[in-house]
């Protein structure tokens, strides 16, 4: 069988399609935040890396921030660290939080920047230590003990979340042809001490200090799903609170929607959480009508 050749009239008319929205984000800055999930196969990371170089092209300011919770967790396996998470962050002991930023700003990092550069683009990679960009201070959480049903305060170790951004660096690169990748790994606000910060409220942290117009979380669920795995398109800041609170909102799904409402009560125009593993999930969320996933609005 031969491959059809697209009709140069139906490729121009997508072309022209997409006009309207390279207009409205033109200059702006979107921050795209890429979940270890989301990563997926080759080509899948093939297709990341392509959006995000033809966004670039076109006169977008992608800065994207990545995670690689399950890459992390592979790693500590390997090793025979045991790992825990609690109230969707991982308890971050001092061996763990070496391979964290080993693992995050090192080989992933790089592979993001590889592959972005291997279609075209031009990709910088950064950590939040970089320029002293985030500074973070220590986070603990109160949960419920499921034992004995009490609330109880949990010390999650070297696990931060971010207190000041400096956009200086951040800046230089957007201005620049550079795309930032930026692995969500801070500096204490009181000294050298590393912090594991998870990377959905780091990209939330980063998405308002540079007052991104859009900031879209990919993962490996179509968006937020109610309690019969229904995709909701649509969710109010106060609707995600009561979901939150109710449980049809859990684990890793509470530290992003958390960070959309962040990002939107800080002025970010849109912010979307959707299925990064479907082919070009971000051309198709920013250029086209054809936006999937569920939109979190004020
Ligand atoms: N209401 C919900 N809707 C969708 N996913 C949910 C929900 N509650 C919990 N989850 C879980 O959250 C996961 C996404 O969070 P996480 O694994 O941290 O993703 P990522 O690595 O992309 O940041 C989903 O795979 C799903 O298992
Ligand atoms: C404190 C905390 O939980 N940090 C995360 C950082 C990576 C991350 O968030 O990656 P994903 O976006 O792929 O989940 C972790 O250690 O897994």
């Amino acid at each position: 069988m031969t491959a059809s050749v697209p009709d140069p009239h139906d490729t121009a008319r997508i072309l022209v399609e997409a006009l309207p929205y390279m207009q409205r984000y033109d200059a702006a800055t979107v921050v795209v935040k890429y979940g270890g999930n989301a990563m997926g196969d080759a080509n899948a990371a093939r297709w990341f890396a392509q959006d995000v170089a033809i966004l670039k092209e076109v006169g977008i300011n992608p800065v994207v921030v990545h995670g690689g919770g399950p890459q992390i967790g592979g790693m500590l396996d390997r090793l025979g660290i045991k790992s825990e998470f609690k109230a969707g962050l991982r308890v971050t002991d001092r061996d763990t939080v070496d391979i964290v930023e080993m693992i995050l700003a090192g080989s992933i990092n790089k592979q993001i920047v590889a592959s972005i550069n291997a279609e075209g683009g031009r990709a910088i990679g950064l950590s939040g230590k970089d320029g002293g960009m985030v500074a973070a201070r220590k986070v603990s959480r109160t949960i419920i003990n499921p034992a004995t049903g009490q609330e109880e305060v949990v010390d999650l170790g070297f696990v931060g979340e971010p207190e000041r951004v400096d956009r200086t660096v951040l800046d230089w690169v957007i201005a620049s042809d550079f795309i930032p990748v930026v692995a969500p790994v801070a500096t204490a606000t009181d000294g050298p001490q590393t912090y594991n910060v998870n990377a959905d409220t780091f990209a939330g942290a980063i998405a308002g200090a540079v007052k991104a117009k859009r900031l879209l979380m990919l993962t490996d669920v179509p968006g937020v799903l109610d309690r019969d795995k229904n995709l909701i398109h649509e969710l109010s800041v106060e609707e995600a609170r009561r979901l939150i609170a109710d449980g049809t909102i859990s684990g890793g799904m509470i530290p992003k929607v958390e960070t959309c409402i962040y990002a939107v009560e800080r002025g970010v125009e849109g912010v979307v959480i959707l299925d990064g593993k479907q082919p070009h999930a971000v051309l198709i969320e920013l250029l086209t009508p054809g936006g999937a996933g569920t939109l979190v609005t004020r």
